[in-house]
């Protein structure tokens, strides 16, 4: 079977080019198997890319430990341009179908390469049994979570997957496989929750590390940086336009006034092209 490795910057994916939807057991035992970075290929994530009947092309996104997540940013730029330059290049607008719906995307070229690619991540989910989060209230802003005696104050956000933004003095420096796997766990997250750490510098500044759900410390999360501006905004801690600092690079994150969606605009890049054998 032939793949693409790609990412968006350094979150890893192999991306898998199928006649039709996948199998979620199949693709489940195979995300564990490419993704292991000894045993397999390597990856953060296991991408399917098929027909789709509702968009130009359809995509799911499996975590490397075989968990289907609804949404992923980073993935979608890296779909967006295997599906630009691999399939049809006929448009540079156009749509993706995901588990979360039908989201639009945008090839931005420079000097005929393409140079970043911008997603409609669609309305953010705020409402705490939607997104869920065990926490009372209209919205889950500055609430409170303990693990192992220390508290932290989050904000939860679901981009379709569950986030939860925690403000912490210098992000660069947290200990995010410490803190990170304790709180993807806690209870109060059913489904879990990727968690990221964040520094805001300024209304327009912010930077964030990530520890995600099914994966662990990645080097970005588009969803994650859209959560954090959405976080962010709603505590008062950012303006709606924010350039998102990640260990891999930046992310221009807009939560839009108008419409209420989320939009995300950042590089993706291929890597190599492989033939899986096992
Ligand atoms: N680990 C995430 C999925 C990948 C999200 C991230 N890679 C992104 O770019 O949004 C989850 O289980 O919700």
């Amino acid at each position: 079977m032939n793949f693409t490795k790609m990412h968006g910057l350094g979150n890893d994916f192999v991306l898998v080019c199928q006649v039709q939807a996948p199998s979620q057991t199949e693709m489940s035992t195979l995300a564990r198997k490419m993704c292991d970075r000894h045993l397999g290929v390597g990856a953060d994530g296991l991408v399917a890319v098929y027909p789709s009947a509702s968009a130009d092309v359809a995509m799911r996104i499996f975590n490397s430990d075989g968990t289907l997540a609804e949404q992923c940013g980073n993935a979608m730029r890296c779909v967006a341009r295997y599906y630009y330059e691999r399939i049809s290049s006929e448009k540079t607008e156009f749509a993706i179908e995901t588990k979360v719906g039908v989201q639009p995307v945008w090839i931005i070229e420079e000097r005929g390469k393409v140079k970043q690619v911008r997603v409609d991540m669609g309305k953010p989910v705020l409402v705490p049994k939607q997104i869920p989060v065990l926490a009372a209230g209209e919205l889950a802003v500055n609430k409170v979570i303990r693990a192992n005696d220390k508290t932290f104050r989050f904000s939860a956000v679901s981009m379709g997957n569950p986030h939860a933004v925690i403000e912490v003095n210098e992000a660069e420096k947290f200990p995010v496989d410490v803190w990170g796997p304790l709180l993807e766990s806690h209870e109060i997250f059913p489904q879990k929750a990727n968690i990221e750490f964040v520094t805001y510098h300024s209304p327009q500044e912010v930077t964030m590390r990530v520890w995600e759900r099914g994966v662990g410390q990645t080097m970005a999360c588009g969803s994650g940086a859209c959560a954090t501006v959405v976080a962010g905004f709603l505590s008062g801690r950012c303006g709606r336009k924010v350039l998102v600092h990640l260990p891999g690079g930046d992310l221009m994150v807009e939560w839009d006034e108008q419409d209420q969606h989320v939009y995300m605009t950042g590089p993706a890049e291929f890597v190599f092209d492989g033939a899986w054998l096992s």
